[in-house]
């Protein structure tokens, strides 16, 4: 016999470190079902629900639960964990339902909605505003809503006020008031979140089974599903996947690639660790990050949610380590890659041995050629100079001509030999070969293989990337899913995935919830991004529709100084002002565009005696400091609290990258930098300052 457990009860387990000790024995004794003596079960007096009761869990705390079945022997739904006194008021409050829209089970306090809706009720309907939810109190009753909570949220012009009306419901229907304010129709939310109640769900044992009752509630029921909840640490995501998310992530079977968009913290990380869990359970999986140590991030969090028979199926790597494995496969060791500077030098070197015309060779940057290598040579696997002289250069910007691209591909012949030389390769290199490797059927059988590859972050994955990764799985059902998002592009070049053999046509969702970030940092996040010009790997353009967060916070600030100095002693305060107020320092950091900035508050912290750590190739450490890191490093990462520094004209966009690009790559390069500010905006949970010093920015957004 097991219990239901609420996310609520769930959390509370952390209350405090003797609460989880005490929790096992309190729990298995429930389970017994032997003598309950021990618990000292209490009804309080006139409760809302007869069914709730009380229970000892230690001298401090009581548990707060529902006798939820019909039998002799009660299955208890475990709501809340709360010091004495406050446990018995919150039971005598709480009520245990099963919506009569959907089923979804629902554990709230029907007094405190009534209050809140009392003290909207008397205020007067704003004429002259567009009510935000163009719907019937009828047709919200009829997907679940509160009736009297339906009956006020209508006459609302604001977001923020249905949110505040909302706060008492169960979650799922706070979350549907906001879908619907934020755009979707009563069809979404239907498809969504049910609109039907089963027979059976005043059982709870079917009720928990639906996706929205999941939101908020888990069935336990062998002692390992209990000890494994009980020592992992609480993450909501491990548990109480969205509706969404749930149905991308569990689909038994999509029938060729499915790739999954969504903006920043609408948790496509989360629903890629959840496939390539379910995964696991059935062939082998291939989790694919875009760095190393985004990879080792992923590799702790998957641990958690594989079936242990699962755990030796499933393998995380950053892509050039799955490129690396796939020539070493074969090939050996492939020598040690160029770093970024070494390469660019080795670019400039080329051209020069290739004895480009004068007219040309200005053109020729090394990102220019870098770019021209992977977006056609690894794109269409071109290997001789006729095929680069025919191959499509659709989407690159600059034109050459016949004799140009013949100059072109002498730089990139140059180049090679230079590299091979002194036994050394590049990234890029190395995705062509193992693309080579994979593709020849005598070579195939030598290399890895997996049943399923997910890919994270792939919005800045390469052509040769891909060619990799298609190449590594056999085509069909469930052969890839690929999550992406187009405003996060801060690497490479736009590509279209069709054109690679990944058809996900017909096979793509999109995330549209907020887990993240609150409203307010959302909102500004959204004004810094590009709205138009965005595109997916489709080759469609990247809609932000119905981007929404659920929870409040305090308004982004932007400040501006007329110095580096005085911008440096603000970035000092603020920080320092945050751990005064008990913000950890490890969920604290300040990204900037470039390492100057960093250098300077660095330096500015250490002075006060701020411990700080960089945050390199491997990733955030674990030390207690605030984080430094540029903001291509802040890339997969989020902070409770994030100072922006360095938004000023020159650096944002970094005038020096801009300059360097031929003038028809130039818009793009921009584009680049303002996905490099949106991808540092977004990794605020709860607060995010933003700074800059004599000339602001041109992404920063106007003031509302
Ligand atoms: N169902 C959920 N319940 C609770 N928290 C969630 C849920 N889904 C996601 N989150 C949390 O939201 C945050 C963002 O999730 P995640 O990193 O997966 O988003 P993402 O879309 O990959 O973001 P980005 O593109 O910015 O890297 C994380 O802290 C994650 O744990």
């Amino acid at each position: 016999m097991g219990v239901f457990m609420s996310r609520q009860f769930h959390k509370d387990l952390e209350l405090d470190g003797s609460i989880k000790a005490r929790a096992w024995d309190f729990l298995a004794k429930l389970n017994s079902n032997a003598d309950l003596t021990g618990l000292d079960l209490k009804k309080p007096k006139n409760p809302a629900d007869p069914k709730v009761r009380t229970a000892r869990v230690d001298q401090q705390y009581r548990a707060v639960m529902f006798a939820v079945s019909d039998d002799t022997e009660p299955t208890w739904l475990l709501a809340a964990i709360k010091n004495h006194d406050d446990a018995y008021e919150l039971a005598g409050s709480l009520v245990y339902e099963v919506n009569p829209a959907n089923g979804a089970m629902e554990v709230y306090r029907p007094s405190a909605v009534e209050k809140t809706v009392d003290t909207f009720r008397t205020r007067p309907t704003l004429l002259d505003s567009p009510q935000v939810l163009p719907f019937t109190p009828e047709e919200l009753i009829e997907v679940g809503i509160n009736a009297e909570v339906a009956a006020e949220a209508v006459r609302l012009t604001s977001e923020d006020d249905i949110l505040s009306l909302a706060v008492d419901l169960p979650a799922w229907q706070q979350q549907v008031l906001l879908d619907l304010a934020t755009g979707a129709s009563l069809d979404d939310v239907r498809a969504t979140y049910g609109n039907e109640k089963p027979a059976a769900a005043d059982d709870p044992a079917v009720a928990v089974r639906l996706p929205t009752s999941r939101m908020e509630f888990v069935y336990l029921d062998t002692d390992d599903e209990l000890r494994r909840m009980l020592e992992g640490d609480f993450a909501a995501w491990r548990t109480y996947l969205h509706p969404t998310q749930r149905s991308i992530a569990y689909r038994e079977t999509y029938n060729g690639p499915f790739r999954l968009a969504g903006g920043a913290g609408t948790g496509k990380t989360v629903v890629a660790l959840h496939r390539t869990a379910h995964l696991a359970a059935r062939g082998s999986v291939l989790l694919c990050a875009f760095t190393r140590n985004l990879a080792a991030n992923l590799r702790g969090d998957l641990s958690s949610l594989l079936a242990p028979d699962s755990a030796k199926r499933a393998e995380v790597l950053g892509v050039d380590q799955v490129v690396r494995r796939v020539v070493e496969s074969v090939d050996g060791h492939p020598g040690q890659p160029l770093d970024p500077r070494e390469e660019n030098q080795r670019w400039s070197r080329a051209v020069h041995e290739a004895g480009v015309p004068n007219d040309l060779a200005p053109s020729l940057t090394p990102s220019f050629l870098a770019g021209e290598y992977r977006a056609v040579v690894l794109a269409q696997s071109v290997a001789t100079k006729d095929a680069y002289l025919k191959a499509r250069r659709t989407g690159r910007g600059t034109r050459l001509t016949r004799v140009q691209r013949t100059a072109v591909w002498r730089v990139f012949e140059a180049f090679r030999r230079d590299v091979a030389s002194d036994g050394r390769t590049t990234y890029d290199v190395l995705s062509g070969r193992a693309a080579e490797i994979l593709a020849d059927p005598e070579l195939r059988p030598l290399a890895p293989s997996f049943d399923h590859v997910v890919v994270d972050e792939g919005q800045d994955l390469h052509a040769g990337h891909w060619r990799v990764l298609r190449r590594l799985v056999a085509p069909g059902p469930n052969d890839m899913f690929l999550c992406e998002d187009g405003h996060q592009r801060i690497y490479g070049e736009r590509l279209t995935l069709g054109r690679l053999g990944i058809d996900t046509r017909g096979r793509s969702r999109r995330l549209t919830l907020n887990y993240r970030t609150t409203r307010q940092n959302l909102r500004f996040a959204m004004d810094v991004m590009d709205r138009a010009g965005v595109v997916d790997l489709d080759g469609d353009p990247d809609t932000v529709a119905g981007y929404h967060s659920a929870f409040d916070g305090p308004s982004p600030e932007v400040r501006g100084f007329t110095s580096d100095a005085e911008q440096m002693q603000f970035v000092t305060e603020t920080v320092e002002q945050w751990l005064s107020e008990k913000v950890e320092a490890r969920s604290i950091a300040v990204l900037s565009r470039r390492g100057t900035e960093q250098d300077q508050v660095r330096g500015a912290l250490e002075r006060v005696g701020v411990a700080v750590e960089i945050i390199d190739r491997d990733g955030p450490g674990d030390r207690d400091a605030v984080k430094l890191a540029t903001m291509h490093r802040s890339k997969g990462t989020e902070f409770s609290a994030v100072v922006v520094v360095g938004a000023q004209k020159g650096v944002l966009p970094l005038d020096f990258v801009i300059d360097q690009l031929p003038s028809l790559e130039r818009e793009a390069g921009v584009a680049r930098e303002r996905s490099l500010f949106y991808v540092a905006c977004s990794r605020a949970r709860d607060r995010l300052v933003v700074t800059w010093a004599r000339t602001p920015s041109p992404f920063l957004p106007a003031p509302h």
